[in-house]
């Protein structure tokens, strides 16, 4: 009878702790399941078209091996950027403490020839500086106003317009500038993502029954999570030694064990897949030209065979779909309203104290701003704008982002969990091991590895 009596309250315990379980949402929707090491997800990821599986498998296999050569080609490889740190809603307060935080230079024979603008506009020498040590940490800081044929100069309604001084605007070489961890923390980054969070773009309430807004966090939601996979992924583990390496512990505890973050992550990603592929005939016929016309022919087609590939298109025909969206009769309002806010999202880049991260952060939000513009370009009477022109920049934001999104879900289903908190039953057995010895009249005999296995045991003895 107390046997009975023991099974039947562990099963509910374990549906108690299931329901109440930072990872009930998973375990309910059948979405996430850890085993010893690492998370597998499954099923239709929310707001979206498509599964995690079928995401996983047509990103390992086609998007990520073709982001990844796209992204070291010329064209695509130097973005064009204001890095002076010019705040609209407060001053810097530097809280970047790793040399790694800043950008630099890189020597000028890289450069591509087309991108040079004449001597004039380069820069005085005293603002080359580059940080120290770090050989291959150097950032061409050239200055060029003069576009590529056939691309030209537009306002997105969607991003804080940057390009107003452009005497004030510097090419970066992304290659040299890995967004990785740069040691930018405290109140100054707690404040920009709560400025985000709570000021321009509130999380949306559970019953939510505004989609757009929904879309607008999930996709800044997506964009964190993959900054802090990125961070995690290349950490400064030893800075004595100067020793990099995967941060697990990191990934896991800001990101993979909040499943909503990681269901955010694919949204965004496919958010940006689907407005890559939406433009796929714009991108196609565009002259990618950076004076190496080998490289640049290579970008082309690189381009090609990513915006027409049939197992893509198989796979995920619709990876979103933004003809929901506007419908109701505030339609117009409520673009409006949220176009102001991501304007808003974009401008606080500017305060961000720390370069690389700016950097990167202006990177990014661009390339959702350029999805954005490409997913809801509408003329004035709201019909979808059959004449789309984008940036340069524009087109190179949004490859860039669409890869470090590539390369985030890569490290999501690799990642090797911690072994100390990995496992749901662990985690179960939190609030099991008080009722284990409620009922047994003795205490689970808890120590370290061996509670894992002897746990397993348990559970499958309930079984
Ligand atoms: C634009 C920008 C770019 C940055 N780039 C870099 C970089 O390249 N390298 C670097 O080392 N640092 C970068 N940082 C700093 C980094 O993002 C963190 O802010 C910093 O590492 C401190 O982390 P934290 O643990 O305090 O949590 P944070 O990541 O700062 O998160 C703050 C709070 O936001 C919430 N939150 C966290 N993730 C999510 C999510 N995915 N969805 C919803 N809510 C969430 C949580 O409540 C959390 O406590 C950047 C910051 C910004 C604002």
């Amino acid at each position: 009878m107390r046997r009975y009596g023991g099974v039947f309250g562990s099963v509910v315990v374990v549906l108690f702790a299931m329901y109440f379980n930072p990872l009930r949402y998973n375990l309910v929707n059948k979405t996430y399941l850890c085993s010893e090491d690492t998370c597998k997800y499954s099923g239709i990821i929310e707001d979206c078209c498509c599964d995690y599986e079928s995401v996983n498998n047509v990103n390992g296999a086609i998007l990520h091996p073709l982001l990844q050569q796209l992204v070291t080609t010329p064209f695509f490889r130097y973005f064009k950027v204001k890095l002076w740190c010019d705040c609209p809603f407060w001053p810097d307060d530097g809280m970047c403490r790793l040399r790694d935080c800043s950008v630099c230079e890189c020597p000028e024979h890289e450069f591509p020839e087309s991108f040079k603008k004449p001597s004039p506009y380069i820069l005085p020498k005293d603002d080359l500086v580059c940080q120290e040590g770090k050989p291959q940490a150097t950032v061409d800081r050239t200055l060029d106003a003069k576009s590529f044929n056939g691309w030209v100069e537009i306002d997105n309604r969607w991003t804080h317009d940057d390009e107003t001084d452009d005497g004030e605007m510097t090419y970066v070489n992304l290659q040299l500038n890995p967004e990785r961890h740069t040691g930018y923390t405290g109140p100054s980054t707690r404040r920009i993502w709560d400025a985000i969070y709570s000021e321009y773009c509130p999380r949306y309430a559970y019953g939510e029954t505004c989609p757009e807004k929904k879309v607008l966090y999930k996709l800044i939601s997506g964009l964190h999570s993959s900054i802090s996979i990125h961070i995690g992924a290349d950490y400064l583990l030893d800075e004595s030694s100067y020793k990099w390496g995967p941060n697990h512990e990191l990934m896991y505890n800001r990101v993979l064990k909040h499943p909503d973050r990681v269901e955010n992550l694919y949204f965004t990603f496919l958010f940006v897949l689907r407005a890559v592929t939406k433009a796929a005939a714009y991108l196609d016929q565009a002259e990618y030209d950076s004076g190496n016309r080998e490289e640049d022919l290579r970008a082309q087609s690189l381009i090609r065979k990513m915006v027409h590939n049939s197992e893509l298109q198989a796979a995920c025909a619709l990876p979103f779909d933004e003809a929901e969206l506007w419908q109701g009769q505030g339609g117009p309002i409520l673009r409006q309203q949220i176009q102001n806010q991501f304007r808003n999202i974009s401008a606080l880049m500017d305060c961000v104290g720390c370069e690389k991260c700016r950097l990167w952060g202006k990177l990014q939000v661009l390339g959702l701003g350029t999805a954005l513009k490409i997913l809801f370009s509408v003329d004035d009477q709201s019909n979808p704008d059959p004449h789309l022109q984008l940036q340069r920049n524009e087109v190179i934001a949004l490859i860039n982002l669409l890869n470090r999104l590539s390369e985030s879900l890569i490290h999501v289903t690799t990642i090797k969990l911690p072994a100390t908190d990995i496992s749901l039953i662990n985690q179960v057995w939190g609030v099991m091991a008080p009722w284990y010895t409620f009922v047994h009249g003795s205490p689970f005999p808890a120590s370290n590895s061996s509670v894992f296995v002897d746990n397993v045991d348990f559970i499958k003895e309930l079984q």
